[in-house]
């Protein structure tokens, strides 16, 4: 199922407060680096999950990229190609491309909870001819089948 994600300028996630594990993801990151920094402030304020959450059908990428993210360097073959991307355009993106961005919705990366449901952060791979690939920093909302907020609103 294709779906249509928006890709917004802000970039909240820099603004997240509580320290969390994150998964090896982050290993050959430089531990000096600013995005070192940022990966580790994860908003865990969110309860835990109900294991209902996971029947949902499709999420929605609703943020952004940091420009100190610009120059990252690829870091596993868990992350998804993607093609050159306009922030002023709409892109579609399937399930399983999110998953894997996320890293199958791992808990490590919940970064906050909505009305619609849990938001996760997550990287994709982004192709920027002639510069080459590099990781970009997203923010997942994924729908909750709990939620009546989220079908009033994507119905
Ligand atoms: N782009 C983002 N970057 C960082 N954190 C985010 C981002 N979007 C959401 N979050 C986190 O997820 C939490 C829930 O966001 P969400 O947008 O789901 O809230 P909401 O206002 O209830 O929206 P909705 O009603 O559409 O679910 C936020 O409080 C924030 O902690």
């Amino acid at each position: 199922m294709g779906i249509h994600w928006n890709c917004l300028a802000a970039d909240t996630l820099s603004q997240t407060s509580v320290a969390a594990p994150v998964p090896d993801l982050d290993s050959d990151l430089d531990s000096d680096s600013p995005r070192d920094s940022i990966l580790k402030l994860v908003n865990v304020d969110a309860s835990p999950v109900d294991s209902a959450e996971y029947s949902c059908c499709f999420t929605m990428v609703t943020a952004c990229i940091s420009t100190w993210m610009s120059n990252a360097p690829i870091s596993g073959d868990n992350n998804v190609i993607l093609g050159a991307l306009d922030n002023s355009k709409l892109r579609d993106f399937t399930y399983e491309e999110l998953r894997a961005a996320t890293f199958n919705f791992s808990m490590n990366l919940l970064i906050g909870r909505g009305g619609f449901g849990n938001v996760y952060k997550g990287w994709l791979k982004e192709q920027r001819p002639p510069k080459g690939a590099r990781n970009r920093l997203i923010a997942v909302k994924r729908f909750s089948g709990d939620t009546q907020q989220g079908y009033l609103e994507f119905t």
